[in-house]
């Protein structure tokens, strides 16, 4: 004891400095962060000094009636020490939308108990929102949010920077702050659907700017919504797509067939030219790039037209070959990377067929007027989680908030997508056009399989078939 309090002047300068640097440390960041994180810092404060005191309310504590070793060491003779309060230790992190406290489980104070405490817990921490999840083998997680994620409108900047892995699709977070993204391996097709100005668009400019500055990602659009790339949604991209059609029935569909006639020398080039059967294995390359065709304003292509005038009939037996084809991509595309992504105000079955619709492992719904183009977007199971029903969306405040199902989970999230300003997206497109070029002309300059052995193009070449972009 006597060497403890002797080394006292040495060791209580150091535990003083360390002590303010950390406070210091704690103010910097602070006074650094924004305004939502600042107000998530001092709520995070909060949490943690009441934490023993709200625990105890909430019924989160155990007694532990077994005197501990110290306890039995240090009890008075003859005296049986007092049973000990135990309360979960925690630790709690801040950010824009609130806090992240993990806590550590006791004996009866497990996820259950913590699951049971969340509306109670909500309320002592003025959160919007707190879910409990487990965290690790006796450990939760429990995240309160102070502002709705889904209600607060976020922006997204793209890099330029090519992305570091292309199967993932970041589409924004859920009603935690928790980021939301998908897997495009192995993925054939991508259903979005959604009321006008609802947010779709804004979801696929992401993807583009994202995936553009990489060489191994080739675009072809179909834009039902307009006649000439210049116009519409997809104006400011046209640069760094490889082929752009409107709602000429005609020109769409000579694209779909000499995108299928892609796909089938893909499939039979396959395993000389990658040496797998499946491109996802070896992942996109420059010389076989994964392969994006969007079909905006899908109905206009795929429609069932009835009626037994010519036009009519002429009509639909382009969108009957139209859907033919585009059923082709989608279910003989993935192993050798082709994705298709719908995008449609309606997806119920007259506007897109269901052989093609059902067969798209990702389906994305934002707003929706009636609970049938509900199920039609999302499945039957929509039906049963009337709380994340697109239906519930048509608020103004949830512009750019999608349901969608989660993979290997049951039931649906609610993700608030970012807004794409429209000069991000054009400021992409001129850096990354000299990227675009029809990825049949690495296949084109070889005889084919056997032995076939492609090489990049140097040049950007006008691409046969569909309209030259202006
Ligand atoms: N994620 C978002 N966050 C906030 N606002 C958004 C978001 N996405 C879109 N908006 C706003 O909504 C408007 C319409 O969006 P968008 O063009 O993406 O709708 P859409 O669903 O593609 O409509 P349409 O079916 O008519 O093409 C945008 O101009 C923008 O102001």
């Amino acid at each position: 004891m006597g060497t403890v309090i002797a080394h006292a002047p040495d060791v209580l300068p150091v535990v003083i400095a360390l002590v303010a640097g950390w406070l210091l440390l704690g103010l910097l960041r602070y006074v650094r962060a924004d305004r939502g994180t600042r107000a998530s810092i001092r709520q995070a404060v909060r949490v943690c000094f009441g934490w023993m005191r709200l625990a105890r309310m909430a019924g989160l504590t155990v007694t532990d009636k077994t005197p501990g070793l110290l306890g039995q060491l240090t009890a008075p003779k003859g005296t049986t020490p007092t049973p000990r309060v135990l309360t979960p230790k925690i630790k709690v992190a801040a950010d824009q939308f609130g806090v992240v406290v993990r806590a550590k489980c006791l004996p009866k104070v497990g996820l259950e108990e913590f699951q049971g405490a969340a509306r109670f817990l909500a309320d002592s921490w003025r959160c919007t929102r707190v879910s409990v999840l487990p965290d690790g083998p006796g450990r939760v997680v429990i995240r309160g949010v102070r502002l709705d994620p889904l209600v607060t409108q976020t922006e997204h900047r793209p890099t330029g920077r090519p992305p570091t892995d292309l199967s993932r699709w970041e589409l924004g977070v859920d009603e935690y702050a928790a980021p939301v993204c998908v897997s495009l391996a192995n993925v054939p097709g991508v259903t979005v659907a959604g009321v006008p100005g609802a947010g779709k668009t804004s979801l696929i400019n992401r993807l583009v700017c994202d995936l553009a500055p990489s060489r191994a990602v080739q675009f072809a659009v179909a834009d039902g919504k307009v006649s000439a790339a210049y116009e519409g949604d997809y104006a400011d991209l046209r640069s760094r797509l490889f082929a752009f059609v409107g709602d000429d029935l005609d020109e769409a569909n000579a694209l779909f067939k000499r995108l299928v006639a892609l796909r089938r020398t893909r499939s039979s080039a396959i395993r000389d030219v990658l040496g797998v059967k499946n491109m996802w294995h070896v992942g996109p390359s420059e010389v076989w790039p994964l392969t994006v065709l969007i079909i905006d304003g899908a109905h206009t292509y795929l429609r069932d037209y009835k009626g037994n005038d010519p036009q009519t009939k002429h009509l639909a037996a382009l969108t009957a070959d139209n859907a033919r084809l585009v059923e082709d991509l989608v279910k003989k595309g993935r192993s050798v990377g082709f994705l298709v992504i719908l995008v449609s105000q309606k997806v119920t079955g007259d506007a897109i067929p269901t052989f093609i619709r059902d067969v798209c492992p990702v389906g994305l719904s934002f707003a929706q007027k009636t609970a049938e183009a509900a199920v039609a977007a999302l499945g039957d199971d929509i039906r049963n989680w009337p709380d994340a029903s697109p239906v519930t969306l048509q608020d103004p405040a949830y512009v750019g908030v999608a349901v969608m199902a989660m993979q290997g989970r049951p039931g649906f999230t609610r993700i608030r997508t970012p807004y794409v300003p429209d000069a991000d997206a054009a400021r992409i497109a001129e850096a990354t056009t000299h990227l675009a070029i029809d990825p049949a002309l690495y296949l084109e300059s070889v005889p084919g399989p056997p032995g076939w052995a492609g090489t990049a193009p140097t040049d950007r070449t006008v691409v046969p078939l569909a309209k030259r972009l202006p």
